[in-house]
């Protein structure tokens, strides 16, 4: 996909089964937003092709639109209606039939839980409750496939955990949701699978725990011990021997390395340390998680 002579996306395949919650991993300007409105027929990509709930949607965006729903992570909504009016405006634009529009009003708030703003008037409502709102309008047509561009941004930590239960009701409900973000950890509570984005290509994609498993590199080892005396020295002579250890990193008095062996060898680790009388602050080892992951596969630096 290029704008210009800019290449936002380039030679990416991506499928994304259905009933998944797949989250769209990657950093300001990977070209999250771009893959997004193409799969929302909104951009048309420069070659390719794309289908979203089994229909080419270049070739027939007409039929594609009533199975999804998009969301911006810009919204705007009409101040002066009431909650209930809104969502009944646009269930009449998206043809819901009269008898169907009161339940699946209904339903769309109290997946967003504000039935009890129903009669309220938009203008009197916090940033969260507005972005449910928009969600809520999003559901209205049952759509198969949800695409949620940052759809948590803006929203303070209880606003996230209530979209975090929202996401995860739709998945119990067998909708098909990709949802972008730049918070990796958060994706991991309730995204099936992932993909990392950068620069326009896919460096990942798969489930969460293969994509964590695959690029495990292991434990990452913090060794501290006492400036002075040369005990850094002795502990990186140590640690080279044991030719377990990769990566040593050392910062003032303290080492960092990965540990290629079993988290159960480390026991003999601490006492070979303490036996060459190095003295020791603190051992402490800890697994990869997808925020290291995720930095390393990019090529950024980890603190
Ligand atoms: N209309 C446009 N014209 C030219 N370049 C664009 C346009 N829209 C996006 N780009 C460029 O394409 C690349 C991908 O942008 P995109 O908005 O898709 O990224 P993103 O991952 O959604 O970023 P963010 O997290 O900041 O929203 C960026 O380099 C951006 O500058």
């Amino acid at each position: 996909m290029e704008y210009g002579d800019k290449v936002a996306i380039e030679n990416l395949s991506l499928e994304v089964e259905q009933g998944e919650v797949f989250g769209l991993i990657g950093p300001n300007g990977a070209g999250k937003t771009t893959l997004i409105r193409v799969l929302a027929t909104l951009l048309e990509p420069t070659f390719g092709n794309v289908r979203v709930a089994g229909i080419d949607v270049l070739a027939d965006p007409l039929s594609a639109h009533p199975r999804m729903a998009y969301m911006s992570d810009f919204f705007s909504l009409y101040e002066n209606m009431l909650v209930w009016e809104y969502l009944d405006h646009f269930a009449r634009c998206y043809g819901v039939e009269a008898d169907r529009r009161e339940r699946l009003i209904d339903e769309a708030l109290e997946l967003v839980s504000l039935e009890v703003r129903r009669d309220a008037e938009i203008s009197e409502l916090s940033r969260g409750m507005r972005q449910r709102i928009c969600f809520a309008k999003s559901l209205l047509h049952e759509p198969q496939v949800l695409l949620l561009d940052e759809p948590a941004s803006g929203l303070d930590p209880a606003g996230r955990v209530e979209f975090r239960e929202m996401i995860k009701s739709l998945h119990a409900m067998g909708r098909t949701v990709l949802i972008s973000s730049h918070i990796l950890t958060e994706m991991t509570e309730f995204c099936t699978s992932i993909g990392i984005l950068e620069q326009g290509q896919l460096l990942a994609s798969g489930k969460v725990g293969d994509i964590l498993s695959q690029l495990k590199s292991g434990l990452q080892l913090k060794i501290e011990t006492v400036a002075g005396d040369g005990n850094v020295q002795r502990l990186m002579d140590l640690l080279d021997a044991w030719d377990q250890t990769e990566q040593l990193v050392v910062e003032d008095s303290r080492i960092c390395c990965t540990w290629r062996g079993e988290r159960l060898e480390l026991p003999a680790l601490h006492r070979a340390i303490v036996e060459a009388n190095i003295p020791l602050i603190s051992l402490a080892a800890q697994e990869d998680d997808l925020e290291d992951i995720y930095m390393r596969i990019s090529g950024h630096k980890t603190s």
